[in-house]
């Protein structure tokens, strides 16, 4: 660990660990306020252009996301040493929403409104931003002490400004729109998908485009057949298929975008509470490594 980091911060136990680097709780010497520290590990990615190029854009675009936007997880400060890059950040410590959703899922149609409407406003901050997340999946989902969500992890994230287009094959296989996987250029609705994904998981316990492989994930993803399978839809509202359709559109031109779903929130008044509790699980698979 850098001595600079230690020089203003004592670091404690582990909260979690990601492809590069390590999550720790960590307080300041100055205020003993308590933050995460995330640690990346730069020997895990300096042999990649595109993970270099993460490494520069994290801090830069978690700052760029994050200003005046309380959806964004905040960045404190940042430390760099040959062998690390650490983050200082928010001190996010609570269940994040894939550990939510696998306890508990599928959720009220109210709580998963609650927490799209949430992510949706994150999203729509970013983009006005030009920040497009590109990893939004429910373990990028985490809360606050007072429940609040903030969107984190901004290490696959891009800078597109006013309108750019992106390209390269980012993401995490159940939550990657089409166009990603087919290696077109794309916009930022690609982060809509994958909050559809989201949407689709808290509704129903499971994902809508499954396979053991990633291979097959994918193959699910470029079909885009969506289907809402009776046993896990019966009690969704139409309201709620609707918005799912809409933002699991393949045609990213038809698909809404983060301030639409944002306002289509708002029709949501049919959501209810459904009641069902099924003991289904959302089963992991890596990042993609491109
Ligand atoms: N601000 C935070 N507060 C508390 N825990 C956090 C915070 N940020 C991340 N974590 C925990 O650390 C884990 C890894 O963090 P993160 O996803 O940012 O790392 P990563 O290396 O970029 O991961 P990935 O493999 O998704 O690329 C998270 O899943 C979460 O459990």
């Amino acid at each position: 660990m850098t001595s600079e980091l230690h020089r203003h911060f004592s670091v404690g136990p582990e909260l979690g660990r990601g492809r590069f680097g390590t999550v720790r709780r960590c307080t300041s010497l100055l205020s003993g306020e308590h933050f995460a520290v995330k640690s990346v590990d730069k020997a895990r990615l300096l042999d990649d252009p595109l993970d270099r190029a993460s490494l520069e854009n994290e801090p830069k675009l978690t700052r760029l996301a994050a200003a005046g936007n309380p959806s964004a997880v905040q960045i404190h400060a940042v430390f760099e040493d040959p062998l690390h890059l650490h983050l200082v950040l928010d001190l996010l410590p609570g269940p994040d929403l894939l550990q939510r959703i696998t306890a508990s899922a599928p959720f009220p149609e109210p709580e998963a409104a609650a927490v799209l409407a949430a992510l949706a406003d994150a999203l729509a901050a970013c983009h006005r931003r030009g920040v497009c997340h590109r990893d939004v999946k429910p373990d990028n989902v985490l809360f606050d002490e007072q429940g609040r969500l903030r969107l984190a992890d901004f290490g696959s994230a891009e800078f597109f400004g006013d309108g750019g287009r992106m390209e390269g094959v980012v993401g995490t296989p159940y939550y990657v729109a089409p166009e990603v996987v087919a290696g077109r250029e794309y916009d930022e609705k690609v982060d809509v998908w994958s909050a559809g994904v989201v949407l689709y998981a808290m509704l129903s316990g499971t994902v809508p485009f499954y396979g053991d492989s990633a291979a097959e994930v994918f193959d699910k993803v470029l079909r885009g057949n969506l289907r809402f399978p009776s046993a896990l839809f019966r009690e969704v509202s139409p309201a709620a298929k609707d918005l799912l359709r809409r933002m699991l559109c393949r045609d990213a031109s038809r698909r809404l975008s983060a301030e639409q779903v944002l306002s289509k929130y708002s029709l949501l008044g049919e959501f209810y509470f459904s009641g069902r509790h099924q003991n289904l699980t959302i089963f992991y698979l890596p990042p993609i490594h491109r």
